[in-house]
């Protein structure tokens, strides 16, 4: 397992161009390594930011997103085409401006959708879709070259928050009830699906998020605080603005 790296750029906007480059980069290597690439996306308005960078960036055209699987790390349980839906916002970001092929884009499940006005169901069946995609001789996942997650101001990372039944599912994918921040109901992958992936970016801006930053580094319990619990194969970058980074450990600032 890896140990967190931390970056910080000057404001949201340059945080919001750096990760963009970023990802970018991250997908041409995983595409030269092993021919095709995957990213996790999530919600919130540092990501929709990244989205928005991608699309902005001429160098992301030197990525073949044909072969770009794009899967979600949480996502808000709401009919198809919802302005409040992660997958809503990230299709008008960036993905709709994508030759993207559509058998490899794999939205979380709508309250319309084919299971149903039941989160739970729904869940299931993410989580089938996810063991569909596994790779051969490996667990019931698929392989994620970089997962992408905004940080709460209680420190919640996609839809996990802190002291929430959802610590205690051991299945790939949970359904989200009574979560703090509106909607109450959502689907999550867990903590423990989110650490299979190779990479694992948490993106953040603003001092509303610094002291949740401050304390996952410092080695805060996953439980009390999600995003202390997160953790990449090879890699956990922390991905920060100034303001975000203000209570950030020393032993980690000379890693700016
Ligand atoms: O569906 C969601 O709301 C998210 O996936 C959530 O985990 C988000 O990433 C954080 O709350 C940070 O959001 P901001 O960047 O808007 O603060």
């Amino acid at each position: 397992m890896s140990e967190a790296s931390v970056a910080v750029h000057a404001d949201a906007d340059l945080l919001a161009q750096a990760v963009a480059a970023r990802l970018v980069v991250r997908l041409l290597d995983a595409q030269a390594e092993r021919g095709q690439a995957s990213m996790v996306l999530t919600g919130g308005r540092i990501a929709a930011a990244v989205y928005r960078a991608v699309a902005a960036l001429p160098a992301r055209d030197a990525v073949d997103w044909s072969r770009v699987d794009v899967w979600w790390g949480d996502e808000r349980f709401l009919p198809a085409g919802d302005p409040e839906r992660n997958e809503t916002q990230a299709r008008a970001a960036l993905l709709d401006t994508l030759p993207l092929d559509p058998a490899r884009v794999h939205p979380m499940p709508a309250s319309d959708g084919p299971t149903g006005d039941d989160p739970e169901a729904g869940a299931a069946a993410y989580a089938d879709e996810l063991a569909r995609a596994a790779r051969p001789g490996h667990a019931a996942l698929p392989h994620f070259d970089v997962l992408m997650l905004g940080v709460g101001e209680d420190g919640h990372v996609a839809s996990v928050f802190p002291e929430h039944p959802v610590h205690h599912d051991t299945r790939p994918v949970s359904a989200v009830r009574g979560s703090p921040k509106p909607p109450p109901v959502r689907t999550t992958l867990t903590l423990p699906t989110i650490n299979t992936a190779e990479e694992v970016w948490l993106v953040a801006s603003g001092a509303d998020k610094a002291r949740a930053v401050g304390m996952a580094l410092a080695g805060a319990g996953p439980v009390q605080l999600p995003a202390a619990g997160v953790q990449g194969v090879s890699r956990t970058l922390w991905l920060l603005d100034r303001a975000a980074a203000a209570e950030v450990p020393p032993r980690l600032r000379s890693l700016r």
